[in-house]
């Protein structure tokens, strides 16, 4: 048994919702199980929120804002939390590393190396951040003073995905707790474990009783409750687009609360013309779209080549799908473990069947390794028309398209209801600045796959996203209300 496996057979699991600083039973005793999507096994039994708990949750969360014990905090002593917080994620490393990776099916060496430390280091960067931030004096008279201030927005509700669980909730709880919010999370029902870990360690490090909750369950049961509850002041949500538009109504057909929306993505890597050195751009592109399985909103899913290097590109994408290992994901050699639920492979796969009667070629892969292994997948001659150039998979498998030319090449990267994330590959830089502008992307990578980083906003254009961005100081913005004050000097 290697080093994390037997870790994941000691874990202690949370057994609880968290609400007001405890765990606790759903209020009807209703529960859920949670599996590893590899071996199918049991990992835990979790409740099974409704509305009511979802109004105990929110109930704890105006409470403890209103009385002003975090919101009412000076911003350096949440910092100082905040950064022991953080201290706290990174002491439980491996611990957090080996649930997450049995929960999500994520490989274990990705969550050591990146999903847990980047956790550790979002929840501290906004909390350094937010007490170096100043307010505004407007340009007035001398009869007036106008005080322009950012204010915490009050009850903040995260509905989570689980593709990054633990990354997910800190790039949400990061801005939303060292803006002075108090917080109610929904995990994905897939991974709720290392959610309440989180919640736990927070508490340890300081931060009160109610500021941050955890309600376990369904989107329907706990999810809807809490995008159409009168008391949630703002809602953030990265997932699906379908269930973003319905963040949407809820909102509208409830107190307008504000709606931050993270969503789907087709992602395409465009490679012009004069691009070289296309084995470089392989080895990329293949991290780019089979990095955690696939299972990832910026996944570049489509590669749209100029003719004059498609055939290499698709020999070079071909070779490295090979290459990549598959297995357990508690196994630190594994790049890629499962995916994270049948239901997730289904779709894929039906996907992946759509694109061989559609008149794809498969290139590699193309089927299931077992379990819910899914090989990485490379398609040739992959058009516009096709299901799998326009919806997101969510999987291990790339289209690649042949373009006539540059423009074409934008035109087709264009060619989407989406727009959350693009690639761009040239050897002349001010062309490609010229065609990364003509991108509709949040985040375009120039000759690198990039998402950025803690410093840069993160969200998409079109169906991609809604309402704000994650990620930076722009992300303060979601969280905060922008008031003024305007103090007459003549009374
Ligand atoms: N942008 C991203 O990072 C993500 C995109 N997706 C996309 O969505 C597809 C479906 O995955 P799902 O897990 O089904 O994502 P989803 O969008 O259904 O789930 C995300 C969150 O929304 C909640 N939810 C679901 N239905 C809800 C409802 N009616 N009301 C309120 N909350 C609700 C879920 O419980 C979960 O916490 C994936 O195949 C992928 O294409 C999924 C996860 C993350
Ligand atoms: N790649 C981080 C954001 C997401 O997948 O939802």
């Amino acid at each position: 048994m290697n080093a994390y496996a037997s870790i994941a057979n000691g874990l202690r699991l949370p057994s609880g919702t968290f609400i007001d600083g405890t765990l606790k039973p759903a209020i009807n005793g209703a529960t859920f199980e949670t599996r590893n999507p590899y071996s199918g096994a049991v990992i835990a039994v979790l409740p099974a929120c409704g509305a009511a708990d979802v109004d105990a949750a929110v109930a704890a969360a105006r409470r403890s804002f209103e009385a002003g014990v975090w919101s009412g905090k000076h911003p350096s002593e949440r910092k100082a939390v905040l950064s022991t917080f953080a201290d706290l994620i990174m002491a439980d490393l491996e611990e957090l590393a080996v649930m997450e990776a049995m929960d999500a099916g994520k490989p274990v060496a990705d969550c050591l190396s990146v999903d847990v430390p980047e956790t550790a280091n979002c929840i501290r960067w906004h909390g350094e951040a937010q007490d170096k931030l100043y307010d505004q004096i407007a340009p007035t008279s001398p009869d007036a003073v106008g005080l322009i201030v950012r204010e915490p927005i009050g009850v903040v509700a995260a509905v989570l995905p689980w593709n990054f669980p633990l990354l997910m909730m800190a790039w949400k709880i990061g801005p939303a707790l060292a803006t002075g919010n108090s917080v109610v999370v929904k995990p994905a029902e897939q991974t709720s474990l290392t959610a309440l870990c989180m919640a736990e360690l927070a508490l340890e490090a300081g931060v009160p009783p109610g500021v941050l909750n955890v309600v376990t369950g369904m989107g329907p049961e706990a999810g809807e409750p809490l995008g159409r509850h009168m008391d949630v002041d703002a809602l953030t949500f990265t997932g699906s687009t379908d269930v973003g538009r319905r963040f949407l109504e809820y909102s509208a057909q409830s107190n307008l609360k504000e709606v931050c929306l993270e969503m789907g993505g087709k992602s395409a890597a465009v490679v012009l013309s004069d691009a070289t050195d296309i084995a470089r751009i392989a080895e990329i592109q293949a991290n780019a779209i089979f990095w955690n399985m696939g299972e990832n909103c910026t996944a570049n899913s489509r590669i749209i080549a100029h003719k004059d290097v498609y055939d290499e590109l698709v020999a070079e994408m071909a070779q490295q799908a090979s290459a990549w290992k598959l297995g357990d994901q508690l196994d630190p050699e594994t790049q890629n473990g499962p995916l994270v639920s049948e239901e997730h492979f289904a779709k894929v796969s039906g996907l992946v069947e759509s694109g061989k009667a559609q008149g794809a070629r498969v290139v590699k892969g193309g089927e299931g390794a077992g379990g819910m292994l899914f090989r990485p997948t490379v398609f040739a001659e992959v058009t516009a028309e096709m299901e799998i150039f326009q919806k997101e998979i969510f999987g291990p498998v790339v289209g690649v398209t042949r373009a006539e030319s540059d423009e074409h090449a934008i035109e087709l990267a264009n060619q989407t209801q989406y727009g959350l994330a693009a690639t761009l590959y040239s050897k002349d830089i001010s062309k490609a600045h010229r065609f990364a502008r003509k991108l509709k992307a949040g985040t375009v990578g120039v000759n690198a796959y990039s998402e950025g980083e803690i410093s840069t906003p993160f969200g998409g254009f079109k169906a991609s996203g809604f309402g704000g961005r994650d990620n930076g100081i722009h992300a303060h913005e979601q969280y905060t209300e922008l008031k003024t004050i305007w103090i007459d000097l003549t009374a």
